[in-house]
């Protein structure tokens, strides 16, 4: 192609052709990054034509400028279909500066803006496209799934009840952007953190944001998947690097975050970066653990701002690139939204401490001090710990620390962190019926251990298990069915796990066990 090339005169109409038509066939065999480069070289070409043209022959440049729209269109859709929407949207753009109703341009910028997440914004443009005479179903389509996400953007009104149920299987739901009430501020412990401006109630989406980049895979044995991890990594470095140099705005949200130094001197961006139907486009030239073989990496930015507390109130989930953050607990306005990084039930001070360090940080939640201060205080603590470390009868380690909270004087809230931090033992004992014969008298009951654990460190599957295994063992153990109150317990405890996104209640007893 070469040289076919170069024998024709720059800008000759032969080569015009040429161009068009070779970028238009690797267009449709899908090989975007070649389309795009001969689709460049003839629009460049093009417009330095249509200006030498200027003034003199319109018919000439009226046709010229008809094929230029279309390779516009034409590379855009090609862009697109490489992720690079905000390169898509500038060529749409420029297109329809040429034919502002041009119809192919518009449905292709329709699909970017959808790319972008601007639901309202791609509304508008199907809209238009509609009044085409050319117009099909399929306009008609995007403008509902436009309005549909548009809802679920601003209502944070999502159902996913039938795809969690059929195990995760089947297409990802499709999911919109969507940021709550929150803001971000100074945090108390680590710089900036994100914050509730109203009262949240248990299960409520708190944001719903897609990934910068993703990069997914499955690790083979010990040496192929540490390798296999190191490329996904270097996969994954390279997709954010494009995805910065692509979009302005994905590079002011990318050098928002944190690099874990200097906290304290990190501004604090205003949450109306993170809103794509807010932000303007400015374009720069320039763990689900069903296999533990399973490995992804991702990048999302304002979920990146959600600090770690051993006593979080939020949980977070991943659906396809999406993250998903709702409310573990009740939240009250001006609280600071957090999540567990590592797992924060059954973990006592030391083993906390040492997975805050795998990921760089030292932990100053609350949960934290508090037992800091009360190991510093308490060498029954520190021999308790060794005891447990032995393999003591968790019965009696159970009885040791409820004894132990009473002579420590550990009131009220505060008793939920250390049974949270012992829970091990706690759930070997009321899953035992030969522990509870002998230490069911001297032990809390399981729902008033459950209660307070939940209180602290919010809603877990664990909790809920033990619940509801709870409800069936009464029920087999022949007490009538259970309260209404109980019940009501559990599925609030549901909605603490899995969020309102399981929006039906029938939905939501399935998925707990109790249907
Ligand atoms: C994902 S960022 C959270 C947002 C961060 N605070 C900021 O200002 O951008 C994670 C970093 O925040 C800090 N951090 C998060 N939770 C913390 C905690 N409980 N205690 C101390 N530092 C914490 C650590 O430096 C950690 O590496």
């Amino acid at each position: 192609m070469g040289g076919e090339q170069f024998e024709q005169k720059e800008g000759s109409p032969e080569l015009l052709q040429s161009l068009r038509s070779k970028a238009t066939e690797l267009l449709f065999r899908e090989e975007w990054e070649e389309s795009i480069q001969l689709y460049t070289k003839f629009i460049d070409l093009s417009r330095t034509k249509i200006t030498k043209l200027a003034g003199s022959d319109p018919d000439s440049i009226h046709k010229l400028k008809k094929s230029l729209c279309l390779a516009l269109c034409n590379r855009a859709e090609a862009r697109a279909r490489l992720h690079d929407s905000s390169e898509a949207m500038r060529d749409c753009d420029q297109a329809l500066e040429i034919e502002n109703t041009h119809f192919k341009t518009l449905l292709c910028k329709g699909k970017a803006l959808l790319g972008l997440s601007k639901y309202s914004s791609a509304l508008e443009c199907f809209k238009t496209a509609l009044l085409d005479p050319q117009a099909s179903e399929s306009v008609t389509e995007y403008m509902e799934k436009c309005k549909k996400l548009e809802f679920k953007a601003k209502t944070g009104a999502f159902d996913l009840s039938d795809w969690i149920l059929s195990g995760f299987r089947g297409i990802t739901p499709e999911l919109a952007e969507f940021i709550g009430s929150v803001e971000i501020k100074k945090s108390e412990g680590s710089g900036r953190g994100l914050f509730a401006t109203k009262n949240i109630v248990v299960g409520t989406l708190i944001l719903v944001t897609r990934a910068v980049a993703t990069e997914r895979g499955i690790l083979g044995s010990e040496e192929s998947g540490e390798k296999a991890q190191m490329i996904m990594w270097k996969n994954f470095v390279e997709e954010v690097t494009k995805s910065v140099r692509r979009c302005d705005r994905t590079r002011r949200l990318v050098s928002s975050l944190s690099t874990g130094e200097e906290e304290e001197k990190l501004e604090i961006p205003d949450i109306s970066l993170f809103r794509p139907e807010e932000a303007s486009e400015t374009y720069d030239d320039s763990k689900q653990d069903l296999n533990k073989e399973y490995y992804g990496i991702g990048l999302w930015t304002l979920a990146s701002f959600i600090n770690h507390s051993c006593v979080p109130n939020a949980r977070r989930v991943h659906v396809g690139d999406y993250a998903v953050v709702h409310a573990s607990r009740d939240i009250k306005a001006g609280e600071e939204i957090t999540s567990a990084y590592f797992d924060v039930l059954s973990s006592p001070l030391e083993k906390r401490k040492e997975m805050a360090e795998s990921w760089g940080f030292s932990c100053k939640c609350s949960r934290c001090k508090f037992e800091s201060l009360l190991s510093v205080a308490n060498q029954e603590i520190r021999e308790f710990e060794m005891g447990l470390e032995r393999g003591v009868d968790a019965g009696n380690a159970v009885y040791t620390v409820e004894e132990g909270m009473k002579r420590w004087k550990v009131k009220g809230k505060d008793k939920g962190l250390l049974r949270a931090s012992y829970w091990g033992v706690y759930e070997e004992v009321y899953n035992s019926e030969r522990l509870m014969r002998r230490w069911g008298r001297k032990v809390p009951t399981m729902e008033v251990v459950v209660d307070s654990v939940c209180d602290v460190i919010g809603s877990d599957e664990r909790l809920l298990k033990m619940l509801v295994e709870g409800m069936k063992q009464k029920k087999n153990g022949g007490c009538s069915s259970s309260s209404i109150a109980e019940m009501e317990k559990v599925l609030k405890l549901g909605k603490g796990v899995y969020s309102k996104v399981v929006s039906k209640k029938k939905a939501m007893k399935t998925l707990v066990g109790l249907e």
